[in-house]
């Protein structure tokens, strides 16, 4: 069990009784959305949720059930309501039930309450930065927004010189926002930009402190939070969690306040400080954890560098198909499935190709437009991996009408990781989707060092090894050694990761000519010096 799970905090402890949203009539639910905002319900349950597999436990009073009374649309007479109350009562009661029922989804195998969402955006007027524009970038918060397990029932978006530093939004939007929410029952209201803690807790009051409010970032850190499968994973979203909350602690002691009528204002403040060292130790505990976690998997990477076996990173947007590629050539059983952000923790296979050659393939998490910082520092551990592949294979859905967009996307993260050294190959993936497949392959030809595959089909796979092979190449060495009669292994080895010239057995061993992968090539340095030992007329 993980050492940050503290379940005798008074955070936790305090976090239902506090929670305002009406409960829905089910003893076991694991809510969609962790409250990542001002509120911080439930951030921890959610983060323990993931690590322990453990479901919440929301045991609801019979008598909380909606006001039904208020319901019945005329007075009934008093004859009419001994007998139609209870019955239109019970009726009412039913299809309550009914609707909640059909808002009880299986995700992941997990039931997951729907809550119903609405997406709020500003187009920043003169921003060339941003690389979609509103509506898209709204339809991949709702893309988001769906693989969180939250049913969007609208959207709107501001164009503004900038944002207002209060609310971020103006106030004429704020006050139409507070219309939808009444008009379509709205649950959660989710920004597309990360808004500041002071943001979140205006925009909560304007709204009349009955919905959630959160942002993107929010959102993707729930996400993580719910597709943590190894520890380290859990470790890392639960840091990255705790590090968002930090600054937005706030509020979650205002009920002591509001409970002794004001006279011990300040108690709130002095608990909100306790929190925050409670939170900043827990911090402490899970950064010490996760780098024990990390040691080992160094370890593990030591002993693959061991074996000189070439690694080629899959790397990409969320969802262009990196681990439906990984699964296509090395029959792994990685999930790959029609949502945003399925993989999260590196998985490497070996693949064997046809001329009997064999690199290591390695698939990592996807990137996003806007991707929070948080999480970009959060998972730059794992994401070092790639710094340490020989080559980096950047997988393009071509289907995708902002592929463009997303390829952009993908490069201003890679430039933050210090990957540039390192040989890269594109793949457009998806062209059976295409409606052009021919002018799509002909685009890629001209644009050079592009294949076009698909994962799903199968097809352009053999020109995707061979690629690979070639640009492997250009990322070996050329190198000359004597290999005694007792390295076999290593002269097979040779044979499987780097491409052999010439072999010629000689008295004192067997001298090989290949180019090899540069860890190899350093392997075989003492052996390399032998070579100039052996006679001239042998060397040929
Ligand atoms: N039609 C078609 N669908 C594909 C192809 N490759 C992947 N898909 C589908 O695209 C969806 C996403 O595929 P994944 O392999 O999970 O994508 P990913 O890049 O690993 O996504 P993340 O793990 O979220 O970063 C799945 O529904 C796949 O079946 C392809 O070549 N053609
Ligand atoms: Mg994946």
């Amino acid at each position: 069990m993980s050492s940050f799970y503290l379940s005798s905090s008074p955070i936790s402890k305090l976090q239902w009784h506090a929670n305002p949203k009406p409960k829905p009539n089910r003893p076991v639910v694991r809510l969609p959305l962790s409250r990542l905002h001002a509120n911080c319900y439930s951030w921890r349950l959610s983060c323990n949720v993931a690590q322990h597999g453990l479901d919440f436990e929301e045991t609801v009073e019979e008598d909380e059930s909606p006001q039904l009374l208020e319901l019945s649309s005329e007075e009934p007479s008093i004859d009419e309501e001994k007998v139609a109350a209870p019955s239109r009562m019970l009726r009412k009661k039913k299809e309550d039930e009914e609707s909640l029922n059909d808002r009880f989804k299986l995700r992941n195998g997990k039931e997951v309450f729907e809550e119903k969402a609405y997406l709020v955006g500003v187009e920043r007027k003169g921003d060339g930065e941003c690389l979609f524009d509103i509506e898209e970038s709204l339809e991949e918060l709702e893309q988001l927004a769906d693989t969180a397990g939250l049913a969007v029932v609208g959207s709107t978006y501001q164009k503004l010189a900038s944002p207002n530093p209060r609310t971020y939004i103006g106030s004429g939007k704020v006050a139409e926002i507070k219309s939808a929410i009444n008009a379509l029952d709205v649950e959660t209201v989710i920004f597309d930009d990360e808004l500041s803690p002071g943001q979140l807790r205006n925009l909560e009051k304007a709204f009349g402190g009955e919905v959630r409010v959160c942002d993107r970032t929010a959102l993707i850190l729930d996400i993580f939070n719910q597709r943590a499968a190894t520890h380290e994973a859990a470790l890392q979203v639960a840091l990255a969690q705790m590090e968002y909350q930090l600054p937005r602690l706030t509020r979650m002691w205002t009920h002591l306040e509001r409970q002794s009528g004001g006279q011990v204002k300040g108690m709130g403040e002095k608990q909100i400080e306790v929190d925050k060292r409670i939170l900043r130790t827990q911090i402490g505990v899970l950064k010490k954890e996760l780098e024990s976690v990390r040691k080992h998997r160094k370890q593990y990477r030591s002993r693959r560098v061991a074996i000189p076996v070439p690694v080629v990173s899959l790397v990409g947007y969320t969802n262009a198909g990196k681990s439906t590629l990984l699964n296509q050539l090395t029959g792994a059983n990685v999930l790959a499935e029609n949502r945003l952000f399925a993989t999260l923790d590196p998985t490497t296979r070996r693949v064997q190709m046809h001329n009997g050659k064999e690199f290591l393939l390695t698939d990592t998490v996807g990137f996003i437009q806007k991707l929070p910082t948080t999480l970009v520092a959060a998972f730059r551990a794992t994401l070092e991996e790639i710094s340490e592949s020989s080559l980096l294979v950047h997988v393009v859905d071509i289907s995708h009408p902002l592929a463009q967009q997303q390829i952009e996307a993908v490069e201003k993260v890679m430039s933050e990781l210090d990957v540039s050294s390192i040989p890269k190959l594109v793949v457009w993936n998806k062209v059976d989707r295409v409606d052009d497949p021919q002018k799509v392959k002909l685009e890629a030809e001209k644009s050079g060092d592009t294949i076009c595959i698909s994962a799903l089909t199968g097809e352009g796979l053999d020109d995707f090894c061979n690629a690979v092979h070639e640009k492997l190449k250009d990322s070996m060495v050329w190198v000359e050694a004597l290999l005694p009669f007792d390295k076999g292994d290593l002269l097979s080895t040779i044979h499987k990761v780097g491409m052999v010239k010439e072999t010629e057995y000689t008295e004192n061993g067997t001298l090989i000519r290949a180019h090899v992968p540069l860890r190899f090539a350093q392997l075989l340095k003492p052996m390399r010096h032998l070579v100039r030992d052996v006679p001239i007329s042998q060397k040929g």
